[in-house]
């Protein structure tokens, strides 16, 4: 939901409007660092009661979670379903990997793909996903990689918050298991020339960018879910101030 697009961490949450307009505004940038972590969570004696002070502010509602699901995109082996269940158990919410349900639904997806071809698999891999969309309340949906692809899930992607994990062609053929990928078995290397077809589709859809091949699980786990959880006061806040704009603009009578 939200007329944002990337965003880095460092910048905060993004601003927040309805649809969400076209091409992003901003390059990646890398995940922040570190140290901001380490402050974050540090609970020194002297310190007590800035946690105390936080909590308060949450209680009254600053950091509700959206009521709907906060959506994972990216390209193949990004970290999409290894982070996705991170942050999930982070935020103490459910965690759905929409290529989980279609294999549920209609067999393995290396085998579907050999079987019925690709175009049958985005059409049913599309129809999963809006099923999936549809469920109310905080979730985090992790998509398969190329979801973005089909037009109609692009639009429903404008409801969400969505997080886009960026990575490197090097990374995920050191880390990632291309047996279990149907479109990289055969040519691992076709990964990078995948991502450039699709990348302007993740922009399309991101509210906010990652790199997971610059920080460890953990770290990226907190950075999301921190984001996550700001994500509605940044939104209300947005929409606040984009209704002072255009309140500002109208004409006055007699104009
Ligand atoms: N910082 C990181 N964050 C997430 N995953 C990472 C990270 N570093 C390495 N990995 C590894 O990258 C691999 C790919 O992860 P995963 O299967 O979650 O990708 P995916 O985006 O869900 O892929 P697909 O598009 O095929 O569904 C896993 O082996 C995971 O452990
Ligand atoms: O990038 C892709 O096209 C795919 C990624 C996986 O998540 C699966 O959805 C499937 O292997 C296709
Ligand atoms: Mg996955």
């Amino acid at each position: 939901m939200s007329g944002h697009r990337r965003v880095n961490r460092d910048a905060g949450p993004p601003a927040a409007t309805r649809p969400k307009p076209g091409p992003p505004t901003q390059p990646l940038r890398q995940i922040p660092a570190a140290e901001a972590e380490a402050a974050a969570s540090s609970s020194e004696p002297g310190q007590l009661r800035a946690p105390r002070r936080r909590r308060r502010r949450r209680g009254r509602g600053g950091s509700r979670l959206p009521e709907r699901a906060i959506v994972f995109v990216g390209p193949m082996a990004a970290g999409k379903t290894s982070l996705g269940k991170r942050v999930a158990r982070e935020l103490g919410i459910e965690f759905v990997d929409t290529d989980a349900v279609f294999v549920r639904k209609h067999g393995v997806i290396a085998e579907f793909f050999e079987r019925h071809g690709e175009a049958e698999f985005r059409r049913l891999e599309a129809e999963v996903i809006a099923e999936e969309l549809a469920v109310p309340g905080p979730r985090i949906v992790a998509l398969g990689g190329g979801a973005v692809i089909a037009e109609q899930t692009r639009r429903l992607l404008r409801e969400h918050p969505v997080v886009l994990l960026m990575t490197t062609q090097e990374a995920v053929l050191r880390t990632a298991n291309i047996a279990r990928r149907p479109l990289l078995r055969d040519d691992p290397e076709a990964w990078g020339r995948i991502l450039e077809e699709r990348r302007g589709f993740y922009e399309e859809v991101a509210d906010v960018t990652y790199r997971t091949d610059r920080a460890t699980k953990e770290q990226l786990a907190r950075r999301v879910a921190q984001w996550a959880r700001g994500y509605e006061r940044q939104r209300r806040r947005a929409d606040g101030a984009r209704r002072h704009r255009d309140a500002a603009h109208e004409p006055s009578e007699g104009e």
